[in-house]
């Protein structure tokens, strides 16, 4: 087997790297992204640096509402992180590549386990509104239909051209979530399979029905990237879903899904995400 490159292929990384690296000394082990309406945790932080994504060279920005585009460094409990408050997805028109840039560059810092959040349809009937769902495996349609962002020449200073995916949502920590939700009394907790497509289109009734026959519990248009580009170069994953919408698969019931739902949802339940986010990450 070819021997680990000592840098990777790509300057854009260095250049983002140094970019930050001469602007901020902490070295945080845990990276968090938020997903919409869930950028409040990275105001709870202390000792706060926070970056513009547009000063970042060669850094994504964020165009959805909802997502602040920002990259904060910061202390919870005395403990070093950096949060991205709020993602990039493929409907903005980015490549996934772009998705993964952000986590290369968590890795560059020295991030070694992953927190992911966003927010989906809830499919599984037994879900209610509010609930958060621990995701213990993800369908990946992009992937599925050619969208990756290891597509193209495999960088080993990353990881391997194949990707081994069992377990990529850590069973340990897993666990350990679910310890730490069932300590603070946090009871709408589920575990489930969470399904992304690119989007922006919310799901038709069809496509609904096709990812229940899948065994899909939740749905989205994220996350998925940035796990295949955590795993791709050995980071942790854990991600929790806040099921901001309930999905109906039936052609009797008409459902107005919409954006300002999402985010309407999420802000109510921003605390209690808040909440359970900084009591696991405080055991990490
Ligand atoms: O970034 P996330 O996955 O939390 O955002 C979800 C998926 C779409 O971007 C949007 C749809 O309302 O919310
Ligand atoms: N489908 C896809 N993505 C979503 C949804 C949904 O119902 N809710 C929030 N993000």
């Amino acid at each position: 087997m070819a021997a680990r490159p000592q840098h990777p292929a790509d300057p854009k990384y260095y250049e983002a790297l140094n970019w930050i690296k001469e602007r901020v000394s902490s070295r945080p082990k845990i990276g968090v992204v938020c997903g919409s309406g869930l950028g409040k945790f990275a105001d709870t932080l202390e000792d706060v640096t926070s970056f513009d994504y547009k000063d970042i060279p060669h850094f994504p920005v964020s165009t959805v509402e909802g997502h602040k585009g920002c990259l904060v460094f910061g202390k919870l409990n005395g403990k070093e992180l950096v949060c991205m408050q709020g993602r990039f997805h493929l409907y903005e028109g980015y490549e996934a590549s772009a998705c993964a840039f952000p986590i290369r560059l968590f890795k560059l810092l020295g991030v070694e386990k992953l927190a992911l959040t966003n927010a989906a349809g809830g499919l599984n009937q037994n879900y209610k509104l509010g609930d958060f769902m621990l995701v213990k495996d993800h369908l990946n349609l992009p992937a599925l239909m050619g969208l990756s962002p290891t597509l193209g020449v495999n960088d080993l200073y990353w990881g391997p051209r194949f990707i081994n995916m069992h377990n990529c949502y850590d069973q340990e920590l897993r666990d350990l979530a679910k310890k730490v939700a069932a300590e603070i009394g946090e009871e709408k907790i589920q575990e489930g399979v969470y399904q992304c497509q690119v989007g922006p289109c919310y799901e038709t009734v069809a496509e609904q029905k096709l990812a229940q026959a899948a065994g899909v519990d939740a749905l989205g248009m994220s996350t998925v990237y940035e796990v295949v580009a955590a795993r791709h170069c050995d980071i942790k994953c854990f991600a929790i879903s806040m099921i901001t919408n309930i999905c109906n698969p039936s052609y009797d019931v008409v459902t107005e899904v919409n954006h300002e739902e999402v985010i309407e949802c999420a802000t109510t339940r921003g605390d209690a995400m808040v909440k359970l986010i900084s009591a696991i990450l405080d055991k990490w």
